[in-house]
């Protein structure tokens, strides 16, 4: 799935518009519609749990209760025992079907059902009220049609305009008109706090991508006072003051526990603070052709099977080939570790293997080869020379190259740490190394107090994986800077330095140097613990070494990291208990 800037959505819209010629105000009434379902089918999962409603008692036929099976049976009028069908499966279907287990229809009876609009069926509608806030630009028209639909589903709303409905334009201006047309009680924000105690929760369509800077005036007051109301909040496109291409919050931000995303998914719902603030995010088409961001060229997704597998060609699947062998799938290695920080090497090490890759060599300083004999029995270790303290030096760059000579994939830098003339050994092994190079850790603080630009440009690819505090240190600046809009600096970053860069932290960002990124949303917060950088580092060079390109071996790797970090906290119990081991352990 694509992710758009709040500049390439009005783009793409501008498109649909002008050039496929469907017309804005069938955009919005699809957007207002969308959003309406969701906040239906918000009331519909509160609804469970609820006394059911008499008439629809009878009507289910003692049918087990659930939300579903409520929507499906209140919509269908089976004026006929149908055949197959989807309207069919449910509840009250099964129920009538009951005597009939084959399901076909009865001797003699038409094949004909009708089915009604089971989305815009609410349960329980009468204890819903839902309050509207209405902003002056398209976002507030998306609310007013999202209105109308709530209150043809039997749900009381209540519009409340943070500035004079006179002042709305266009689309927005058509949407107040028969939102008052149907009678859609409004009032307009006088200033303080609306008083929220009657409603059931709040639609917030105040501002959307065409909002500039912190909400002012009236907004600001609405979005403070429904933060503190306790009201479930809806967020119509993006939650109002957050940045739409950043991920930063302004002052003040609404704080949304669902946002119906229109059309396609803004960078900030991705990036923290704003995936925060936006709560469970649902995007829902609005009739702009998907296709058309593929046709305008724009490159930054959100990371999933489908595009691992449809935009970077990665079979995720792992196959192996029947009559493979270990040399098939090639071989890594990996120089990390020293004396005191040997752990960082191992789990690189193993990570690559469990990555799938045939073969792992893991190059320490030699005085440390008999304290790792048969810490990983699978691995095999290699002298590369160095202090006789167990530490790391320049010479040992040769050895290193020289292990390289015949290997995949080369990955260096966990647990090495900062050593004399590091610089010079970084230089030798960025130069000389005749395949693709990973450099975390140490090496990614060496790297940035070198002008590394000057150095002899390589043929195979380099990909970086820092966190932010290792990046604030390669770009020269701060991580807060870093992280205020981390989709827009790894790509820039990537671009200028043409490495593939993998910036990680909460959504890891892969950005490639021809300005594909991709956002990353597998894994969890347990996942910030000691080593768990090292195992992306071997699990990212272990899927090079199988053939993956560059980007497709980043790409993947993030998102298989994530997953075994998943499944490992599901095996734990709780996320806090995770170890770097029992991510490897999970892949
Ligand atoms: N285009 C389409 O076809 C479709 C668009 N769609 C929807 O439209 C949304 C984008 O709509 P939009 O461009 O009208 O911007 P939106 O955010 O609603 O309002 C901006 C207005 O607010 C004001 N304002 C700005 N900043 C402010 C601040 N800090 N504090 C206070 N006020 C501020 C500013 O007014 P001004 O102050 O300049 O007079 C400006 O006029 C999009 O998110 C989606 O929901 C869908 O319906 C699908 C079809
Ligand atoms: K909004």
């Amino acid at each position: 799935m694509h992710i758009v800037t709040a500049e390439e959505m009005r783009r793409l819209d501008r498109i649909t518009i002008e050039r496929l010629g469907i017309p804005a105000v069938a955009l919005m009434e699809n957007a207002g519609r969308a959003i309406a379902e969701e906040i239906i089918a918000l009331c519909r999962r509160r609804g469970v749990g609820r006394a059911p409603l008499p008439a629809r008692a009878a009507r289910d036929g003692g049918a087990p209760h659930s939300a579903g099976a409520w929507a499906a049976g209140a919509a269908h009028e089976e004026a006929a025992a149908p055949g197959a069908g989807a309207a069919w499966n449910t509840a009250a279907g099964r129920a009538l079907r009951g005597g009939n287990p084959s399901g076909g229809a009865l001797a003699g009876a038409p094949k004909l059902h009708i089915s009604g609009d089971a989305a815009l069926m609410a349960e329980h509608a009468e204890d819903e009220h839902w309050l509207v806030l209405v902003g002056k630009g398209n976002n507030g028209g998306d609310g007013l049609v999202a209105a109308r639909y709530l209150r043809e589903a039997g749900i009381a709303v209540s519009l409340l305009y943070a500035v004079p409905p006179e002042s709305l334009t266009g689309e927005a201006a058509l949407q107040r008109d028969a939102a008052a047309a149907m009678g859609l009680p409004a009032a307009v924000h006088g200033g303080g706090s609306p008083g929220f105690a009657g409603y059931s929760g709040v639609l917030d369509a105040l501002l959307g991508t065409g909002a500039a800077g912190a909400p002012r005036g009236a907004y600001a007051e609405l979005i403070a006072a429904v933060n503190g109301s306790g009201k479930p909040v809806v967020s119509a496109d993006i939650p109002s003051g957050l940045n739409a291409d950043t991920g930063e919050t302004h002052e003040p931000c609404i704080q949304a526990s669902l946002t119906v995303c229109l059309a396609f998914l803004k960078r900030g719902l991705l990036q923290y603070p704003g995936s925060g603030a936006a709560g469970r995010i649902v995007v829902r088409s609005i009739g702009i052709p998907a296709g058309l961001a593929r046709e305008e060229g724009l490159s930054a997704y959100w990371l999933t099977p489908a595009v691992l597998e449809g935009v970077l060609g990665v079979d995720v699947s792992r196959r192996r080939v029947p009559d493979g062998h270990k040399g098939t799938y090639g071989h890594v290695l990996v120089a990390a570790g020293s004396l005191r920080m040997s752990g960082a090497g191992l789990i690189a090490a193993r990570a690559s293997l469990r990555a799938g890759c045939g073969l792992a060599t893991w190059a320490v300083p030699g005085k440390l080869l008999p304290l790792l004999v048969g810490a990983a029995p699978e691995l095999m270790l290699a002298d590369a020379g160095g202090q006789a303290d167990g530490t790391w030096n320049a010479e040992a760059a040769e050895e290193v190259l020289n292990l390289a000579e015949k290997k995949d994939v080369l990955a260096v830098g966990p647990g090495i740490g900062r050593f004399q003339e590091d610089k010079e050994w970084l230089k030798r092994i960025w130069e000389g190394a005749e395949c693709p190079l990973v450099v975390d850790a140490d090496a990614l603080n060496i790297l940035a107090e070198c002008d590394y630009r000057s150095w002899k440009s390589r043929r195979e690819p380099v990909i970086l994986t820092p966190h932010p505090g290792e990046m604030a240190r390669l770009a020269g600046v701060s991580t807060m800077e870093i992280q205020r809009d981390r989709i827009g600096l790894a790509l820039s970053y990537a671009r200028e330095r043409g490495v593939i860069l993998v910036l990680k932290g909460a959504h890891t960002v892969i950005a490639s140097p021809d300005g594909r990124i991709f956002v990353n949303t597998t894994g969890h917060p347990g996942m910030a613990t000691g080593g768990a950088g090292d195992c992306l580092t071997g699990i990212i060079a272990g899927l090079l070494a199988q053939g993956l390109e560059g980007v497709q071996a980043a790409a993947f790797g993030v998102y298989l990291h994530g997953l075994a970090g998943e499944k490992a906290a599901l095996l734990r119990d709780d996320p806090a208990s995770v170890i770097a081991s029992d991510i490897i352990e999970a892949l």
